[in-house]
């Protein structure tokens, strides 16, 4: 399904999953009237509407009454639309204000998600701020995050920081900044502390938790979340870490080829993290952040049966697009019955479907 010319294996990955959606998904159950259309008015990158919105995808949505119109992001909203919902992934002050102006008039508007809440996660500190209050610890294990330290000036005076914090290496080096953009995705690993002196601030410096090489990519759709498994960094031998000196740039590991759920891996690493634990972490996180759209990267210390860290939280990713679908679809439900325009037979055969849970299982 994915049109950016992508290597064959991710297409196939996606077609699987839109099988797998489509099949749990009784969608005839899922359309509003005819008469009734939601219009989604999206502001996204080029990069986002190629990946995301697919003519499948907007045919799929057409023939169950949702309408995508383009924003122009640089024209006042409302002299476009009339929107019901506005779906965006854009960054900047002007687009944020547009938004916010439009909403302060047309609070009834769906704004998928507040631009406030998404800025939290555009700071690789403040992204991770909720789950360490949060410090969740249940029957299921802990969640929390890798000691941290923020750098934002003065590279010579790292390696005294490090120490008196006391940190241990190698350390993850992060942009704090975490914008989408190339430069906020260029992630290093630090091996001493010579090395320390010659990065380039503000950045995030993250202990580096050993996790064997698998992380869990958890994606939260409204209420609805999935779990899949990617490959990661190998584990580092922390006994001996001057065997390694220097910092080495590593790539984006986390991309959508390294899908490690078909892979024949370690039982104890495999194993995803505890459903209960993880709704407990997926609820927590919605309220607290205020997003509906959004996934974190967690991984389970090697070893350990249930101490998970998060390491990571993107607003709107990529995958799951039919969830965003049918969370679309819900909301367009919600308000047909708001309206009293969905018959009470169809609405709750809808909500059985839903509540059953016959359709967006987590694994
Ligand atoms: O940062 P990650 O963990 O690689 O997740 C990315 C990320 O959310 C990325 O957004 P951006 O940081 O480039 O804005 C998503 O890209 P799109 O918005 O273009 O879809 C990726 O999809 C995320 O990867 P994943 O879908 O694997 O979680
Ligand atoms: N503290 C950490 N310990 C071990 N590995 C990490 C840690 N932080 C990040 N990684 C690895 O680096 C990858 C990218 O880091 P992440 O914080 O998710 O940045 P990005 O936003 O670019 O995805 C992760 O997917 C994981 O493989
Ligand atoms: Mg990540
Ligand atoms: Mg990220």
């Amino acid at each position: 399904m994915r049109l950016n010319g992508e290597v064959s294996c991710i297409r196939h990955e996606e077609e699987e999953q839109e099988e797998e959606a489509e099949e749990r998904v009784p969608l005839t159950l899922l359309a509003p009237p005819p008469s009734q259309k939601l219009v989604v008015g999206y502001a996204l990158t080029s990069k986002k509407v190629k990946s995301f919105l697919q003519p499948k995808l907007e045919g799929l949505a057409r023939k169950k009454g949702i309408i995508f119109v383009a924003i122009d992001h640089c024209q006042p909203l409302g002299n476009q639309g009339p929107f019901d919902i506005v779906l965006h992934k854009l960054t900047g002050k002007e687009w944020q204000q547009l938004l916010e102006d439009y909403w302060e008039k047309h609070p009834e508007v769906t704004v998928l998600d507040p631009p406030a809440a998404i800025k939290h996660l555009r700071n690789r500190q403040s992204m991770l701020q909720d789950v360490a209050d949060l410090n969740l610890s249940d029957c299921y294990g802990k969640v929390g995050i890798p000691r941290q330290l923020i750098i934002t000036k003065d590279p010579s005076s790292i390696p005294d920081a490090v120490n008196k914090a006391g940190l241990s290496l190698p350390l993850v080096v992060k942009p704090l900044v975490a914008d989408g953009s190339a430069k906020s995705h260029e992630l290093s690993l630090a091996y001493d502390e010579v090395s320390l002196s010659k990065l380039d601030p503000p950045l995030v410096l993250q202990e580096f938790v050993n996790h064997g090489g698998v992380l869990f990519k958890v994606y939260i759709v409204g209420e609805t979340i999935k779990v899949v498994r990617r490959f990661s960094l190998p584990d580092v031998n922390k006994c001996e870490p001057l065997n390694n000196t220097g910092v080495f740039q590593f790539p984006r590991v986390s991309c959508a080829a390294a899908s490690a759920d078909d892979a024949e891996l370690d039982p104890g690493v495999a194993e995803l993290p505890p459903r209960p634990l993880l709704e407990n972490l997926c609820r927590e996180l919605r309220h607290r952040l205020g997003l509906r759209l959004f996934n974190i990267d967690i991984i389970r210390e090697h070893g350990t049966k249930g101490r998970f860290y998060v390491i990571d939280i993107n607003y709107f990713p990529g995958k799951y697009i039919l969830l965003i679908l049918v969370f679309l679809l819900t909301l367009a439900i919600v308000k047909c019955l708001a309206m009293n325009t969905y018959s009470l037979i169809s609405s709750s055969a809808w909500y059985k479907a839903s509540s059953k849970g016959d359709f967006l299982a987590v694994n």
